[in-house]
């Protein structure tokens, strides 16, 4: 089935498309019974366009470069998306903003590491929460693969599946080709030197480098809202996010988390706990409350096997504790909140709590928001003790945690 009726040019005679265009992809021909590589053909449009079909395939330069404009001083970003979500975007307040900058000395340095190729390095100590650098991203795409191979026909049997993967990944890899080619010097050549743990897959060499390099965007999605970020969400793949491992020394945990501001159309990578000058700075691959066992299936696609104590030293407790950390802390705050009416709260109440503080520690998982919500349970019980000394300590690192959610 054709995702668009009106039919231009071959793609082949786009492929030297500026960028102040758009681009909308669509099969030349129906699908065949078996599967064929399908030439995808495109069209022209206006770069400031943002009222496609619903199933349209758009290829778009963010911020959008009109006509001779200079590109934008923080970058521009590679979008494929799908047709009506563009103007989500286009309507964001403040679009288009600029990428925030981090203040103070330079955060860090990428380096070649023993172990694990090109990584991320704290150049001094970064408190939980401060920005330690924002980037455009150079490529954003469906998180969900298959739309950019829609005319790839559903297996027939399971036996069909594998062959069915393949052809999306090979029809994928033909939108990619379309995408890079778009993309500045600069920037297409920042992505070709990307990692790829995917040579022996089935991947193509782009899709390889974005299966390897790829973030999670929770903030953009197609429809009214997010189903499930690999079903309608879109992925990033940034120039100097892309060189943060997976890793902590001591834990399964990151010292690095991200949010996507959708105003400057920019990834922020912020400390997730204080890190000191010289540390390695880790994202996690997976999220933290996933058990040793599915953290392993996860970190193999990426070929990593993770040696952090965490995996290497799982318990049924510890695989509990991860799986039911976010519920918990929920239940305190909830309980903590029903304490400021109350005339006292017994002194009992406290050690549980610091004994849960102390597991959580000890897991890495104060490398998260919500361990930030725990810090309020905690400052207001010793408020209500008369702790006011550990209330105010409490309260400067909550603080320092907002910040960890902060977009502008
Ligand atoms: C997003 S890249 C990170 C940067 C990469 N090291 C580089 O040289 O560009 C992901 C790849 O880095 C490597 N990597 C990341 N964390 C690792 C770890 N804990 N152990 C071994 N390799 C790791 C794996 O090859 C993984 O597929």
């Amino acid at each position: 089935m054709a995702k668009w009726k009106i039919l231009v040019r071959p793609i082949s005679i786009l492929c030297a498309a500026v960028q102040n265009r758009d681009t909308g992809f669509l099969p030349t021909t129906a699908p065949p019974e078996g599967f064929k590589l399908q030439e995808m053909t495109a069209k022209e449009s206006d770069a400031l366009k943002t009222d496609y079909p619903e199933n349209a395939v758009v290829v778009t330069t963010i911020p959008s470069i009109i006509y001779r404009d200079p590109p934008d001083p923080d970058g521009n970003s590679e979008w494929i998306v799908l047709g009506p979500t563009k103007q989500l975007v286009f309507k964001a307040p403040g679009y288009p903003r600029a990428v925030s900058k981090a203040t103070g000395l330079p955060t860090y340095e990428v380096r070649l590491t023993q172990d694990m190729g090109f990584g991320m390095f704290a150049t001094r100590d970064i408190k939980v929460g401060e920005l330690i650098f924002a980037e455009r991203p150079l490529l954003v795409m469906p998180a969900n693969f298959r739309l950019l191979a829609a005319d790839v026909p559903l297996p027939r049997n399971v036996e069909d599946i594998h062959a069915t993967q393949m052809a999306i990944l090979m029809q994928s890899e033909k939108t990619l080709e379309y995408a890079v080619d778009r993309m500045s010097p600069g920037n297409q050549k920042a992505f070709k030197a990307l990692a790829n743990m995917h040579t022996e897959d089935g991947s193509g060499p782009l899709m390889g480098i974005i299966r390897t390099n790829a973030y999670l965007i929770g903030s953009l999605y197609d429809g009214e809202k997010l189903v499930e970020p690999r079903q309608n969400g879109y992925v990033g793949i940034c120039n100097l996010g892309s060189r943060i491992n997976h890793r902590l020394t001591e834990s399964c945990m990151p010292n690095v988390d991200n949010v996507f501001s959708v105003a400057s159309f920019s990834f922020q990578f912020r400390a997730s706990r204080d890190i000191e000058a010289g540390e390695q700075l880790f994202y996690a691959y997976c999220d933290e409350n996933l058990t040793a066992a599915e953290r392993k299936a996860k970190l193999a696609r990426y070929a990593i096997v993770c040696s952090c104590a965490a995996c290497a030293h799982a318990t049924p407790e510890t695989d509990k504790l991860r799986k039911e950390y976010e519920q918990l802390i929920d239940a305190h705050d909830i309980k903590s909140k029903t304490w400021t009416k109350a005339r006292s709260v017994d002194k009992s109440t406290l050690e549980p709590l610091l004994e849960f503080q102390n597991a959580l520690i000890k897991e890495g998982l104060h490398g998260t928001k919500k361990y930030g919500l725990l810090l309020g349970v905690l400052s207001r019980l010793y408020l209500k003790l008369g702790q006011h000394d550990n209330a105010k300590d409490c309260l400067e690192k909550l603080r320092e945690y907002h910040n960890l959610s902060y977009i502008n």
